[in-house]
């Protein structure tokens, strides 16, 4: 018998080198709602036991309002389940793809339900979220247990997770693409602008709370105040930088930061900062005078970009009179897509960890997560799968 991950994560090892036969691939994505009626069970849904104060949902719910009730994050996942289907069949690779969200219908319990009347036993997992902490990569593990455990199918399936995808070609690429096609129509309509100190590059990323970021990644690497979350988008706005200034040919370093926006917790909690917005509104009086907005959080234009970056983000750069740019996510990019069917294809394969693509010093990060990863001290413990029983 081929050992599977689960075997491998009972050894205590962070990576999978064996080859495991997985039946089928399970998109697990955030889910949003569909419809007026959708957003207050929604919303609760997203915050339940979470402490977020009731006025911020009203907030939020005016964002979804605003568009109709629906948030576009279901059809962008529809879109990438198509495109994961169309390239896996273009590769020969006969795996079929099962979509189930946290936070709305179809939900992870429906997928994994399907998954089981389908006659599938050892499902991979795509979470549409690229970093380490306890929103982007503990909390869909956790509801991959929750779900199996609803289901009553514990024990009869396993569910293994590919590795947070922050670093992957497939995952930068397209944030390469977009800051570099930004640069090149800053200088086409900015008349005269210096590229070294009239411009300023904003990586933006969900804010989460300072307790959940110290605690990101696993606990014995040290990596601060902002944990393995804020290194991660760290080194990738640098590689993203690197790339860029080398494919345009700018000899002098454009200034960036990384921001934090969609903050929602009460403001006696400590999230991660500075907020987009209060930033935005300090750049003029450094005589910046054009912005770039690059969603490095996020896979696809769902609400948080729509709304945080295209309509509040973008009408403070308004009023601070500056020049403004959103540089696309990575939605179906085809290297994206490609990447994440690669990252697939390196789990049931067991390639060797030399050989797995990674921009940053960081990674190639874990397959399995060590027990505690990224555990959110505000819950305390709950059970996860994909990771190293503790
Ligand atoms: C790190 C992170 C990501 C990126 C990783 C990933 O993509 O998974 C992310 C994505 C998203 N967040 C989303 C929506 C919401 N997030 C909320 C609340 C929260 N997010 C948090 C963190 C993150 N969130 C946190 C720490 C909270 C506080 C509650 C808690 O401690 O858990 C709330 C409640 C209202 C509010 O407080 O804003 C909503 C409605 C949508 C869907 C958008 C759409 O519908 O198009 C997406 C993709
Ligand atoms: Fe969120």
């Amino acid at each position: 018998m081929v050992p599977g991950a689960t075997e491998a994560a009972r050894s205590g090892a962070p990576f999978v080198e064996t080859a495991v036969d997985y039946d089928a691939i399970l998109l697990a994505g955030f889910g949003g709602p569909e419809g007026q009626d959708d957003v207050i069970p929604f919303l609760r849904n997203v915050t339940r036991g979470r402490g977020i104060p009731e006025e911020r949902l009203e907030e939020v719910a005016v964002h979804y309002r605003h568009h109709g009730g629906v948030s576009p994050i279901n059809d962008q996942n529809r879109e990438l389940k198509a495109a994961l289907e169309a390239e896996l069949a273009s590769r020969g690779i006969d795996l079929p793809v099962i979509w189930g969200n946290r936070n709305w219908d179809p939900y992870l319990r429906d997928a994994v339900q399907e998954a089981h009347d389908r006659g599938y036993r050892k499902l991979i997992a795509i979470a549409t979220s690229a970093y380490s902490s306890f929103s982007s990569c503990r909390q869909y593990r956790e509801d991959f247990a929750i779900a199996l455990d609803e289901t009553g199918l514990e024990g009869k399936i396993e569910i293994d997770k590919v590795r947070q995808f922050f670093d992957h070609p497939g995952f930068v690429t397209p944030f390469i693409e977009g800051v570099g096609d930004a640069l090149a129509k800053i200088v086409q309509d900015v008349r005269d602008i210096d590229l070294a100190t009239e411009v300023k590059i904003l990586f933006a990323t969900h804010s989460i709370p300072s307790t959940d970021a110290v605690r990101s990644g696993p606990a014995e690497r040290n990596f601060g105040e902002g944990g393995a979350y804020a290194a991660q988008h760290l080194a990738v706005a640098e590689v993203v930088m690197a790339a860029v200034q080398q494919e345009l040919a700018i000899d002098q370093n454009v200034p960036w930061e990384l921001v934090y926006q969609s903050r929602s917790g009460p403001p006696s909690m400590p999230w991660l900062e500075p907020d987009i917005n209060d930033v935005i509104e300090e750049l003029p009086a450094t005589g910046t005078r054009a912005v770039v907005i690059v969603p490095l959080g996020f896979m696809s234009d769902h609400m948080e970009v729509l709304w945080d970056l295209d309509n509040e983000a973008t009408e403070s750069a308004t009023d601070a009179g500056l020049y403004s740019l959103r540089v696309p996510t990575p939605g179906t990019h085809h290297e994206f897509v490609k990447g994440l069917v690669d990252l697939v294809l390196e789990r049931r394969d067991g390639v060797p960890v030399s050989e797995r693509p990674a921009m940053t010093d960081l990674g190639p990060w874990y397959d399995v997560c060590r027990p505690g990863c990224c555990e959110n001290v505000r819950a305390g413990f709950k059970p996860a799968l994909a990771g190293i029983a503790p």
